[in-house]
């Protein structure tokens, strides 16, 4: 299945800059082996704002939850999910 996820992220301003980099560096990690593994297919920044666009590709929903509440910065996250499926008009065969 696939979903559509708006993550807004909201660092804390007194959480010290090591501890945040610290969250980021495994974030960062935590992310790319997603991408590698297809389950994360796409992940776009959203101009001017410390918030992303993705698309992932799991199983249901409740493995989304799983990916998405196993995220590092999970607790400093306003997330949106929609689901998604093929368009009737869609003519990319890969887009399913
Ligand atoms: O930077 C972000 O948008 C938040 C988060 C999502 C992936 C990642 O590496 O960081």
């Amino acid at each position: 299945m696939l979903f559509h996820v708006r993550m807004d992220v909201r660092i804390p301003h007194d959480l010290p800059s090591d501890a945040a980099a610290e969250i980021i560096a495994r974030e960062k990690a935590y992310a790319q082996e997603l991408q590698r593994s297809g389950k994360w297919r796409h992940i776009w920044r959203i101009a001017g704002q410390y918030a992303n666009y993705s698309v992932f590709d799991v199983k249901d929903n409740a493995e989304l939850h799983e990916v998405l509440s196993g995220l590092p910065l999970f607790k400093f996250m306003d997330i949106e999910v929609t689901p998604l499926l093929r368009h009737p008009s869609a003519i990319r065969e890969d887009d399913s």
